[in-house]
């Protein structure tokens, strides 16, 4: 199960309690995607001052960097209502036409998961987003007519962990689309801080440092780990998150210097020892750890390949020479080979 892992991406109960409290409102306080915030900026300002809708915005990017986040920030730098809902939930062409017909002017709608809309909904979304009209049928049989609906201008906000998904007529009506990266460590600095100083935690800066420096580029990670931390050093240091307690308290967690964690060590060993460091198909390597591919596609990779760990290509996912010293293994000639031919950032 990965929803018990300390680095799991995704938000356990205890996380979006939280999260309500430390998520950035403004452009300002939502910390690093510079490229993303510098463009985003210029957009909401020209359609201020055209007192237009924004443009339509995907967000992409692996969980917890922060779509939701950026879509209320969106919303919130361009003084209008947000209404959300998510892909799932929407499952009849009905509820989305209520939630589109009740938007004022300007407005943002926010779909979460926007890769898992249904064929019948995505249908109805063309023309709002397009043109901003709905067709909507009346009466049942033969009697049966539809009428076209003006829609106020609005913007709609699309996120997903997943944009290879994404239909291309639908992607295609995005007029802004922004891929999250991974955070650095020096901006993930800067939200432990941000966090713990609201959160009233204390914690020196050699302490932050080393919990950012674990939490795998993400956000929603470095939030629960300074928790998980702290209540560490409550109970063993007097309070303070001092780098001592920090390391002492994460590799309890068994988070190692990289930031990895078991499930993240499973997969590396065993493409090294059951797959001779590959290349191994996805399929193969979810069966072998028996994880969901999914899990392993959306979370566990992403960071490994960012990171340079691991390797995707044509013919499966290989290990790089990273890996096997990260193991404490001896590399073969063709593992570090592999990884100046092949890595590619995130891959396809
Ligand atoms: N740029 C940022 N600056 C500061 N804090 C951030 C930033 N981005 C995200 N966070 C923090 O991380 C938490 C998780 O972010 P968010 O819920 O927006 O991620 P997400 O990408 O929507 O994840 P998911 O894919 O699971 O929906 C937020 O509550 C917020 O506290
Ligand atoms: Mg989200």
């Amino acid at each position: 199960m990965t929803d018990t892992r300390v680095l799991a991406n995704d938000a356990t109960p205890e996380d979006a309690a939280i999260e309500a409290s430390i998520r950035p409102q403004r452009l300002d306080d939502y910390l690093g995607q510079k490229p993303v915030r510098e463009q985003l900026a210029i957009y909401i300002e020209a359609a201020r001052r055209r007192q237009e809708a924004l443009d339509h915005v995907l967000i992409f990017g692996p969980p917890g960097l922060g779509k939701t986040t950026l879509s209320h920030v969106i919303a919130n730098e361009l003084g209008v209502n947000v209404r959300s809902t998510s892909g799932p939930v929407l499952e009849r062409a009905g509820d989305l036409a209520a939630l589109l017909t009740n938007l004022e002017r300007g407005d943002v709608l926010f779909v979460d998961e926007i890769h898992r809309l249904s064929p019948v909904v995505e249908e109805v979304l063309y023309p709002a987003m397009e043109d901003f009209q709905i067709d909507i049928m009346i009466g049942e049989g033969p009697a049966a007519r539809s009428i076209k609906l003006d829609l106020p201008p609005f913007t709609l906000i699309g996120a997903t962990t997943r944009a290879g998904l994404l239909t291309g007529p639908l992607r295609d009506r995005f007029g802004i689309i922004q891929r999250l990266e991974f955070y650095n460590a020096e901006e993930l600095l800067a939200i432990v801080r941000r966090s713990a100083r609201i959160l009233d935690i204390e914690c020196d800066v050699e302490g932050a440092r080393e919990i950012a420096r674990r939490a795998r580029g993400t956000p929603r990670i470095a939030n629960r780990l300074l928790r998980r931390v702290r209540d560490f050093a409550q109970v063993r240091s007097g309070g303070v998150i001092t780098h001592e307690a920090a390391s002492a308290a994460m590799d309890m967690l068994r988070v190692d210097a990289e930031g990895f964690d078991d499930l993240d060590r499973r997969l590396l060993r065993m493409i090294i020892e059951n797959f001779d460091g590959g290349p191994v198909g996805v399929e193969s390597l979810a069966a072998a750890l028996s994880e969901d591919r999914g899990t392993l596609e959306d979370v566990v990779e992403p960071y490994l390949i960012q990171q340079g760990f691991l390797v995707r290509t044509a013919r499966g996912r290989m290990a790089s020479a990273r890996a096997w010293r990260h193991l404490g293994l001896q590399p073969p000639p063709t593992a570090s080979h592999a990884t100046d031919l092949f890595v590619d950032g995130q891959g396809s």
